[in-house]
């Protein structure tokens, strides 16, 4: 049995103040981590302080990002070593906008990836799908191709940890939230392609979320699908409210 992982991607809002405020707000509101795993993925900024205010609580803190080396002349970026000391376990990797603003290839987020194992980090492992991919015919091929490249040389043991988001970016952020079938359909490919690549035993265990536009208003019928494991959700993560329906989306 998967446990639901609902997780939260702050992106570049909020201050480290709004941060705590968010963190006091929702301390024992949580589900149980054995029913319901939560998570909110911060910037590297407010980690630290986040990580000082969350002891007791089962929200897992995750950085939105880090780069492939763990040390070095690399001016402004974000350790995976550096990451892991605080006790940060998890990080998304291959976000769209990353892919977008900031050109990461293939070949970058499989070099992350490899960073995060080689780290003790879960890597929350994004595909996207763009508008004009869409519609166009190598779509599946393309959602496909991203999975495979990301994992390249990972390991079925390394495999087996690994959480993996279809974040369509024509969905993202534009309240066109994908139908449960187009989100169940993009969730679906991504795990027939880990059974692919490995097997159908690590396929069922791998978690797959789902992004783009979620709010309390359609989780539940996203959640409902058979291969949609929990969400990744931006703006309605935001404020302890709708963070916390988005979590305790089985207590309904
Ligand atoms: O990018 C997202 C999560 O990583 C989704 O953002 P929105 O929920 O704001 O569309």
């Amino acid at each position: 049995m998967r446990i639901p992982f609902i997780a939260g991607n702050w992106k570049m809002n909020l201050s480290v103040d709004e941060a705590i405020n968010f963190l006091n707000t929702i301390n024992g509101k949580l589900p149980d981590p054995k029913v319901t795993e939560t998570c909110i993925a911060a910037s590297p900024l407010f980690l630290e302080s986040m990580l000082e205010h969350n002891t007791n609580s089962p929200l897992i803190i995750a950085a939105e990002n880090c780069f492939y080396e763990d040390e070095g002349a690399y001016t402004g970026e974000t350790s995976p070593k550096a990451l892991a000391e605080m006790g940060v376990t998890h990080v998304i990797i291959g976000h769209s906008e990353r892919r977008k603003y900031f050109n990461e290839t293939d070949d970058i987020i499989n070099k992350k990836v490899h960073a995060a194992f080689r780290n003790h980090l879960t890597p929350i492992i994004c595909c996207d799908e763009t508008m004009s991919r869409r519609q166009s015919a190598d779509r599946i091929s393309w959602v496909v191709s991203q999975v495979t490249n990301a994992l390249k040389s990972v390991t079925a043991q390394q495999a087996k940890n690994i959480i993996l988001a279809y974040e369509p970016s024509w969905a993202i952020g534009s309240g066109k939230t994908a139908s449960t079938d187009e989100a169940e359909e993009g969730c679906y490919l991504i795990r027939q392609t880990i059974a692919d690549l490995y097997s159908d035993d690590i396929a069922n265990q791998v978690r797959v979320l789902y992004g783009g536009s979620v709010n309390d208003d359609n989780a539940d019928d996203i959640l409902a699908q058979t291969d949609i494991d929990g969400v990744l959700a931006g703006g309605a993560s935001l404020k302890p409210d709708s963070f916390l329906k988005l979590a305790n989306f089985l207590q309904k």
